[in-house]
C-alpha cells in the first residue's frame, strides 16, 4: 500500500494472494447462470474489471500506531536507531570495512539522524519508504535476513509521525554508486515528494533522516533525546552520539558488561553491581551468568536482595540484537524464579509487532526452561561449594526455593539439607529432624501444630508444622528421597496416646470431679479426661482434629440457624471424634481443682482451664465459647469477692 505521490497518480497495489483465495476461485469458476440474480443481470462490467488501490488515511494509521500499538511516542527514537543500524549492517554485508557511526543532532524542533549505511536509490524509496509494510529486511531468500536485521514489519518509520509533522529522508546508495542521490519528503497528511538530487550535492553514501516536530511537542528536547537514545541504544554494536547544543554525547557503551574482558572477577562483579543499582534500582545479592546458545540469549540474572511475593511479575530487561525491547518482560523466566531480575540480549527470540515484548512461542519456552536450569544450577553449585552464601540467600528467598523444589526432585534433594522447617525440635532441616524422629508427624495447619507442639516436644514426639506455604508438599515428598523416612499425618490420638494414664485408684478418686467437669463442658461438645504428662507447667491441653472442628462449626451454625436451615444442619450431624480437654494431673493447679469439694466451684474452675487451653490453641472462639468464658470469669470474681 502506498502513500499517494503528489507528483502523479497513486500507484496500484497488487494483492498477490487474492487469486489464491479459494472463495475468489470458486466465484470465478461459476457460470453466468449460476451467479446470484444481482450478478446474473449484469453483462458489461464483468468483462472489464477495473482495478483500484486501497486508500490509506495516514492520520488514522498513525493514531492506531500511537494509541494502540506502541505504549508511547518515545519509540520513534528506537525506530530511527534501528533503521540506521540495519542500514550499516546491510552495507557491511558487501563492504565489511565500511564505517559504523550514527549521529543524532537536535535543536529541540528539528532532529536529524545520519548513518553511513547502505542508502537508497529512487526506485527503492518508492518501493520501501512510500509503501506501508514495505521492508527490505524480511526477504527470506536473503540468507539470514531476519537474523541480521532489527526491523521486519515495514511500518517503523511511520512511528515518527507520532511526533513529527514531516519526515525527510536524503540518501545515497552504496550498492549503486552511479545512482543519483534522492530526497523523499513525507507529510503527515499522507502525501510525499521524491526528488533526485543533482550530481555533487551529496557525496557521502548513507542516509540522513530529518524530522520536524509537531507543534507543541517536546520530544526533540536534547536531554530527552539523549535519555531515550541511552534507554534504547546503549548496547548497540555501532557508535551512537547525540549532539544538541553542547558537544556530542556518547550513547553506546559496548560490549555489554557481561561480555567484556575484566582484569578480575571482582572487577566484573563490581561493574555488574553498579549497573544493577543504576538501571534496575537495587543492589543484587548475587549475579548469575546466563547463556542459552540455542535461543541466542546471553546476559545475567540479578538476585533480589529482598524477599518478594512469588506472584510478583518479574520485570526483566530484554535487548533484541542489542536494542532494548522492553524493561518489563514477564515471560522470560519460569514463575518459580521470582527472586531474580534478568538483563539479556537475544538475537533469535521474536518481538511482537509493537516491539515492546517477546512473542510467547516455542523458542521463548525453550529459553525460559534453559534460564530456569541455569538458576537451578547456580543454587546447586552454591549448596555444594559455598554454604554460607547459600544460607544468606535462603534467609531472604527460602520460599522461592521451596516453591521450586516442589516440582524438581533433583533440586529438592540438593536443597533439602538447607531448607528450614518449624518442628518440635525448633527450626531445623528435615534431614536432621528425620534422623532423630521416626516417624515424623505432619500437622497440616498452623493451628493444629500450635495446639500440640509444646506437649509433643515434651513427649519426644516429632511434629513438623506443614501449615506454611509449600511445607506440607515438601514434607510429604521426603519418603520419595529417603525410603527410610516415615511421615504420618498427625491425628489427635497420637498425642493423647502418648499421655500417661493415671493409676486406677487415682482415676477412681477423680470420678465425681470428672462427671461434673464433663457435664459443664457438654454444651460446648468437649469431653474431659485426666492424664499425666510433661511439661508439668501446662495444666490442660485441648485436642481436636479437623472433623471435630468442622462438627463444632456445624453445631454452632445449627444453634444460630432458623428452623429449616437448622434442620438441614442437624441432618448432617457427624458423630466423629469430639474435642478433648486433657487435664494434666502432674500440674499442681489441676490437682487442687480436682480436689475442690464444691461441684459448682469445681465446674467453674474446669471452664477456666478449658478457656486457657482454648486461647493457647489459637482457635477462633465460637459464641458458645465466649459465653462460657464470660460466665466462668464472672463466677470466679463472684467467688473471690463473696464472704
Ligand atoms: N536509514 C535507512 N537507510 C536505508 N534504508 C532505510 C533507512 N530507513 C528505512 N529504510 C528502508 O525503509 C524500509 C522501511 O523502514 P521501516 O522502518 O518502516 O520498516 P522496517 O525497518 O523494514 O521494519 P519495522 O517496521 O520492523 O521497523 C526499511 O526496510 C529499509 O529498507
Amino acid at each position: 500500500m502506498r502513500f499517494p505521490c503528489v507528483a502523479g497518480a497513486a500507484v496500484a497495489v497488487r494483492l498477490p494472494d487474492i487469486d489464491q483465495c479459494p472463495w475468489v476461485r470458486r466465484f470465478a469458476n461459476l457460470t453466468h447462470a449460476d451467479r446470484p440474480p444481482s450478478e446474473a443481470g449484469r453483462t458489461v462490467s464483468e468483462t472489464t474489471p477495473t482495478t483500484h488501490t486501497f486508500q490509506v488515511d495516514l492520520r488514522g494509521l498513525v493514531d492506531l500506531l500511537s494509541h494502540h500499538l506502541y505504549s508511547s511516542p518515545k519509540v520513534y527514537v528506537r525506530e530511527l536507531l534501528q533503521n540506521a543500524v540495519d542500514a550499516i549492517t546491510a552495507r557491511r554485508a558487501f563492504e565489511p570495512a565500511s564505517p559504523g557511526e550514527v549521529r543524532i543532532w537536535t535543536d529541540g524542533h528539528r532532529l536529524t539522524i545520519t548513518d553511513p549505511g547502505v542508502g537508497l536509490t529512487a526506485p527503492e524509496v518508492h518501493q520501501l519508504l512510500a509503501t506501508i509494510g514495505g521492508s527490505s529486511k524480511r526477504d527470506e531468500e536473503i540468507e539470514g535476513a531476519r537474523r541480521d536485521f532489527l526491523g521486519q514489519f515495514g511500518i517503523g518509520l511511520l512511528a515518527c509521525f507520532t511526533v513529527a509533522r514531516t519526515i525527510t529522508v536524503t540518501s545515497r546508495s552504496a550498492k549503486d554508486p552511479a545512482a543519483a542521490a534522492v530526497r523523499w519528503t513525507a507529510r503527515d497528511d499522507g502525501s510525499y515528494t521524491v526528488t533526485e538530487l543533482p550530481d555533487g550535492e551529496i557525496h557521502e553514501v548513507g542516509t540522513v533522516v530529518e524530522l520536524v516536530a509537531r507543534p507543541g511537542e517536546d520530544w526533540f528536547a536534547p536531554s530527552k533525546v539523549i535519555e531515550l537514545a541511552r534507554e534504547y541504544g546503549s548496547l548497540l554494536p555501532v557508535e551512537v552520539t547525540v549532539e544538541g547544543g553542547e558537544g556530542p554525547v556518547r550513547i553506546t557503551d559496548t560490549p555489554p558488561l557481561w561480555e567484556r574482558e575484566w582484569p578480575s572477577t571482582t572487577a566484573r562483579r563490581v561493574a555488574l553491581n553498579e549497573y544493577c543499582e543504576n538501571v534496575m534500582g537495587f543492589s543484587p545479592l548475587d549475579v548469575i551468568d546466563l547463556d542459552v546458545p540455542i535461543a541466542g540469549v546471553k546476559g545475567v540474572a540479578f538476585v533480589l536482595p529482598h524477599a518478594t511475593s512469588p506472584s510478583a511479575r518479574g520485570a526483566h530487561r530484554v535487548h533484541l540484537k542489542r536494542m532494548l525491547l522492553t524493561a518489563g518482560a514477564d515471560n522470560l523466566v519460569p514463575e518459580w524464579a521470582f527472586f531474580v531480575r534478568c538483563v539479556v540480549d537475544t538475537d533469535s527470540l521474536r518481538p511482537t509487532a509493537s516491539r515492546e515484548s517477546l512473542y510467547d512461542d516455542a523458542a521463548l519456552a525453550l529459553a525460559r526452561d534453559a534460564i530456569g536450569a541455569q538458576v537451578r544450577d547456580w543454587l546447586a553449585d552454591m549448596a555444594a561449594s559455598d554454604p554460607t552464601r547459600l544460607e544468606a540467600f535462603l534467609a531472604v528467598h527460602e520460599l522461592g526455593v521451596k516453591a521450586l523444589a516442589r516440582h524438581d526432585e533433583e533440586l529438592l534433594e540438593t536443597m533439602l539439607p538447607w531448607l528450614r522447617f518449624e518442628t518440635t525440635a525448633g527450626s531445623v532441616s528435615l534431614v536432621d529432624f528425620v534422623r532423630a524422629h521416626q516417624p515424623i508427624y505432619l500437622a497440616t495447619s498452623v493451628d493444629e501444630y500450635r495446639q500440640v507442639a509444646q506437649i509433643a516436644a515434651a513427649q519426644g514426639i516429632g511434629v513438623v508444622n506443614g501449615g506454611y506455604t509449600y511445607d506440607t508438599e515438601l514434607v510429604q515428598a521426603l519418603p520419595r528421597l529417603d525410603p527410610e523416612a516415615k511421615v504420618e499425618v498427625l491425628a489427635p490420638g497420637v498425642i493423647s496416646a502418648s499421655l500417661d494414664p493415671l493409676d486406677v485408684d487415682a482415676e477412681l478418686g477423680l470420678q465425681s470431679f470428672l462427671n461434673a467437669a464433663r457435664a459443664r463442658l457438654a454444651p460446648v461438645d468437649v469431653d474431659v479426661v485426666v492424664r499425666e504428662f510433661n511439661p508439668v507447667s501446662v495444666p490442660a491441653l485441648l485436642l481436636d482434629d479437623r472433623d471435630a472442628r468442622r462438627e463444632r462449626q456445624r453445631a454452632e451454625a445449627e444453634a444460630e440457624a432458623d428452623d429449616l436451615w437448622g434442620g438441614i444442619l442437624a441432618s448432617i450431624k457427624q458423630h466423629g471424634p469430639r474435642a478433648q480437654l486433657v487435664l494434666n494431673h502432674r500440674n499442681p493447679t489441676v490437682r487442687r481443682v480436682s480436689a475442690i469439694g464444691d461441684p459448682e466451684l469445681a465446674g467453674t474452675a474446669v471452664e477456666s482451664l478449658y478457656g486457657q487451653a482454648l486461647l493457647l490453641s489459637h482457635r477462633p472462639l465460637r459464641s458458645a465459647d465466649t459465653a462460657l468464658l464470660n460466665r466462668s470469669f464472672m463466677n470466679l470474681l463472684e467467688h473471690l469477692t463473696s464472704d
